[in-house]
Formats: structure tokens, sequence, C-alpha cells
């Protein structure tokens, strides 16, 4: 029988929020990431640790099936490589940053410059698009020290809160690509693979629409129900049921993480009473 192989980072930032997804998908893995393979227990999945810029290789190779890795690092090194699912964490982006000192009015600016940057691929392709030209330093690591101790002018990296910038004198001038962690898939999967897949990518899509929502339960006196409800999304539509107090209603709706705070701002002014808000593990459609 077929087994889907899927890559997760080894260790590092995205660690161990891909593991907590298996898990609420209903992936058991059994031992630990001393192994860099295994089996999970109750579904047709082996888990292969390994660095993050090493995956998009093994996914063309056809190492490995699928893997959750960052965005970023396919645009680097993933050509070919398609993005099954979005997966709402590790979000952050590709941006370029001069030393706060410097005059920086366009693009122009970098001209025959000096860039620091893990992600010589995807810088190259944004300065190509403007026809600047560079000279591209490749670093692995603590990009944002180069423009302080004289290896260039300029710097390529991630960015997420900005502190990074902050802390070594720099700011962020071009943003080039906006990331978050994906569910990666090879370009070759036979059909037992893809029917595996296909399951998986259900059940993320259950448990990511479940993280985006709430569950959210109120009172309200009869003759305000219509108004309220007018307001309340819900997965077809709110549910009211009658409350053993005669002359009130309790309703239970399906509200986005996003519109949250605004519309229990609208249900209290519109005379919902006694609001429980209770987190989804799941919601299928
Ligand atoms: N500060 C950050 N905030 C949010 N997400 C980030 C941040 N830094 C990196 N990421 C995302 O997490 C991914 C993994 O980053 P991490 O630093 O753990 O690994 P790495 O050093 O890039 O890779 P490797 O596993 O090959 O050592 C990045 O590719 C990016 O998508
Ligand atoms: O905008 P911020 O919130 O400060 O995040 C950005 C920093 O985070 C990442 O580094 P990481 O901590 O992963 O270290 P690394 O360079 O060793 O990978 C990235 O390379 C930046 O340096
Ligand atoms: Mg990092």
């Amino acid at each position: 029988m077929s087994v889907l192989r899927i890559a997760v980072q080894k260790s590092g930032r995205l660690h161990d929020e891909s593991m907590e997804l298996l898990k609420d998908i209903g992936i058991s893995i059994d031992n630990g990431i001393d192994q860099l393979k295994a089996s999970a227990r109750n579904f047709p999945v082996e888990v292969f640790y390994l660095r993050n810029g090493d995956i998009p290789q093994y996914l063309k190779d056809g190492v490995v099936d699928a893997a959750i890795i960052g965005e970023n690092v396919l645009i680097e090194k993933g050509e070919g490589i398609n993005v099954a699912e979005k997966l709402g964490f590790s979000s952050c982006r590709v941006c370029i940053a001069v030393p706060k000192t410097m005059e920086y009015k366009s693009i122009k600016d970098l001209d025959g410059k000096r860039i620091a940057t893990s992600y010589p691929h995807t810088v190259q392709m944004y300065l190509e698009e403007q026809g600047i030209k560079a000279n591209l330093h490749i670093i692995n690591g603590s990009v944002e020290i180069a423009p302080n101790i004289g290896l260039a002018d300029a710097i390529c990296d991630i960015v997420s809160s900005g502190s990074t910038l902050f802390k070594n004198n720099l700011k962020e001038v071009e943003m080039i690509l906006k990331s978050e962690a994906v569910l990666a898939v090879s370009p070759i999967l036979d059909e037992e693979k893809q029917a595996i897949l296909d399951k998986i990518q259900f059940r993320i899509k259950s448990v990511l629409k479940g993280r985006n929502s709430k569950y959210v339960l109120l009172n309200a006196p009869n003759d305000k129900v219509n108004d309220i409800i007018s307001v309340l999304p819900g997965m077809k539509s709110p549910t009211v049921l009658p409350l053993a107090e005669e002359g009130w209603s309790s309703i239970h709706s399906v509200i986005s993480k996003n519109q949250f705070w605004d519309v229990i701002d609208d249900l209290k002014a519109r005379g919902a009473q006694g609001i429980l808000v209770c987190p989804i593990e799941k919601m299928v459609l």
C-alpha cells in the first residue's frame, strides 16, 4: 500500500507548529525527532525531519512527496513545486533594507551596490524586473549585521516584527514578497499518493477553518432576535432556540476571527446578553 512521505523542518521556527498541525489532523507520530524518519500510527504517512532549505530539492527529486515549508524558500529554490495549501502560520516578508542614515529614494539607489542576502535568486529576480544591477553577497544567517561590518551597502532578508532591522540600525525600503508556511507538493504524485494527499488537504482545511472561527452563544429578548441575527453570519444561518424563561431566546452562530470584536460590539448594542465565545476544533463544510 502507498505511503505519502511528508517533510517537516527538523528544528527551527516551523517545527512546532508543523507538528501541531499534523496532530490536529489526526496524524499521530510515535517517535521523536532524533530519528530522521517516523511513521504515523494511524495513517499512511511517513514524516521526514529535514532542514527547511534542503526541502525543495528533496521535493524536486521525489525523495519526499509533500512538505510543510516557508513559501519564501519555495520561491527561492522550489521552481515547479506546487503550493497545495497556505497554512496560516510563520507569516513574514522578504524585504530589502538599508542603513537608516542612507538617503533612499528608489530602487535605483541600489544600482552597483553590494547586497547581502540568503535569498540570492529572489533578490536577483526582483532587481532584474526593475533593471538594476547589484553585487550579491550570499550569507546564510545574521544577514542584518552585514552593513555594520562593511560587508554590504544593503541587505535582503526576512522581516517579521522588524525588531532585528531596528536593532541593527536598518530601515525597510522594498518589500519583495510576503510568505507564510505552506503545504508544498511534488509535481510527480501517483494516483494512490494523490488520494492520501486529498484526505490530508481536506482535514487541513477543516482545522484551519476551525482555527479562524469562533462559536458564539448569546441570550436575547425575543423582540430583539431579528435585529441580532441580521448581523450574524453562521455556517448556514444562526440557530435560535427558546430559553426556559418565557420571552427569551438563545442564539448560536459562527463568527470569523477577523470580524470578531466588531461583531461583538454590534451584538451588545442590539441587546445581546450573556455572550459566550468558544473555540472551534474543526469545521467541516
Ligand atoms: N522572524 C520570523 N517570523 C516569522 N516567520 C519566520 C521568521 N523567520 C523565518 N520565518 C519563516 O520560517 C522559516 C524557517 O525559518 P528558520 O529560521 O527556522 O529556518 P532556516 O534557518 O531558514 O532554515 P533551515 O531549517 O534550513 O535551517 C523561514 O523560511 C520563513 O518562512
Ligand atoms: O523582524 P523580526 O521579527 O526581528 O524577524 C526577522 C529575523 O528573524 C529571522 O532570523 P532568525 O531569528 O530565524 O535567525 P537566523 O538568521 O539564525 O535564521 C530573520 O532571518 C530575521 O533575522
Ligand atoms: Mg531564520
